[in-house]
């Protein structure tokens, strides 16, 4: 449904997005992370038609709208687009936000798309109501509705629950992936939250300076990051230095660990990367000493000092309570 074939994007001098290759087919969700800056937008923005590609190529259903020189405009792509802020018409009502890309459809056939848009998002009846009668979250569900409503190729969202509270971003994310599965569509969104991302994505995109660094499902992400941004973006946890160990493995200042833990070379090594599900307090192990401690509700995640200089940071459970400056005794999860 969407190839980005080896794009390279940017302003005046600049280039902001260098040869990126990414592909959804029909019906799966893809999941822009990344920085401030490192090109989400602008790659968001070529994809809709709104920038020209400096070099490669975009194809919607097999056929090309964008290569140098050539750029299919936006309103000739049939994507539907949801945006951040102003999202809904505040003059309409919602049945006529959500009607008003259907200018393809007979008027006498519009009402019953509308009806059926609005229960789609789970707004059956409220199609009288003004925008500004709606919370956050049923704002966006008719941004929603009205995006999908001519019934787009494509779907793009920019940042679509950022004005949300963190707490109902995520299970809107997750109610707005059944619907878009529901309806079969294909949608591309770019988020700066990973906890969005991974309720939403098939695919999950993580950019770093202007490159698609890794292209890959949530859990492939997180469990096996491919490049040393995608580990420090996603997830928490601690990259320590590491030498291979004669018997297989890496020599770490915790022991020996598992040569399958995700690992990155650079020139005056290998850095390991510890999840802090991957380490525990214990009554043994390596001392280290406790820098901070913060409270996630069902556990706690200590940040802590080796005695030779690197930080971790290790689970605990709510009853494991140490203060700063106390020496506790750090080993790898079984
Ligand atoms: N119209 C423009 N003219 C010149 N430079 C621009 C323009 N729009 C964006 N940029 C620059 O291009 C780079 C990428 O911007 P973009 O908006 O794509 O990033 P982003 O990843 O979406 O960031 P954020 O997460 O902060 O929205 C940035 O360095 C930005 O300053």
């Amino acid at each position: 449904m969407l190839e980005v074939k080896n794009v390279v994007l940017g302003y005046g001098e600049t280039t902001v997005v260098h040869e990126l290759d990414l592909a959804l087919a029909q019906g799966e969700i893809g999941c822009l992370l990344g920085a401030s800056g490192c090109g989400k937008t602008t790659l968001l923005r070529a994809i809709a038609g709104f920038e020209p590609v400096r070099a490669g190529a975009i194809a919607l259903q097999g056929a090309t709208v964008s290569l140098p020189g050539r750029c299919l405009p936006p309103q000739r792509r049939d994507i539907g687009m949801v945006f951040q802020e102003h999202a809904l018409f505040p003059h309409h009502d919602v049945a006529g936000n959500v009607g008003f890309g259907l200018h393809g459809l007979r008027a006498a056939e519009r009402p019953a798309r509308v009806a059926q848009m609005l229960a789609l998002v789970g707004l059956e009846g409220m199609g009288r109501r003004w925008p500004h009668e709606l919370s956050g979250g049923q704002q966006q569900r008719v941004a929603l509705a009205r995006a999908l409503a001519p019934r787009p190729r494509l779907l793009l969202m920019d940042e679509p629950f950022s004005s949300l509270d963190a707490g109902l971003r995520e299970s809107i994310a997750r109610e707005v992936r059944a619907i878009l599965k529901q309806a079969n569509a294909t949608a591309l969104m770019v988020t700066h939250d990973q906890h969005e991302a991974f309720a939403m994505a098939d695919h999950i995109g993580v950019m770093a300076r202007g490159r698609l660094m890794q292209w890959g499902s949530a859990m492939q992400v997180y469990c096996t990051p491919a490049t040393r941004d995608v580990a420090q973006f996603i997830g928490d946890g601690a990259l320590l230095q590491a030498t291979p160990h004669a018997a297989g493995g890496w020599q770490t200042p915790l022991g020996t660990v598992p040569a399958s833990l995700p690992h990155f070379a650079h020139a005056g090594g290998v850095e390991i990367l510890l999840r802090p599900e991957q380490l525990r307090l214990g009554a043994t192990g390596v001392a280290a000493q406790v820098l901070e401690c913060k409270f996630r509700g069902s556990h706690l995640v200590y940040g802590l000092q080796l005695p030779d200089g690197p930080r971790l940071l290790a689970q605990a459970t709510r009853a494991q309570v140490h203060a700063p400056g106390e020496t506790v005794f750090v080993q790898l999860a079984a």
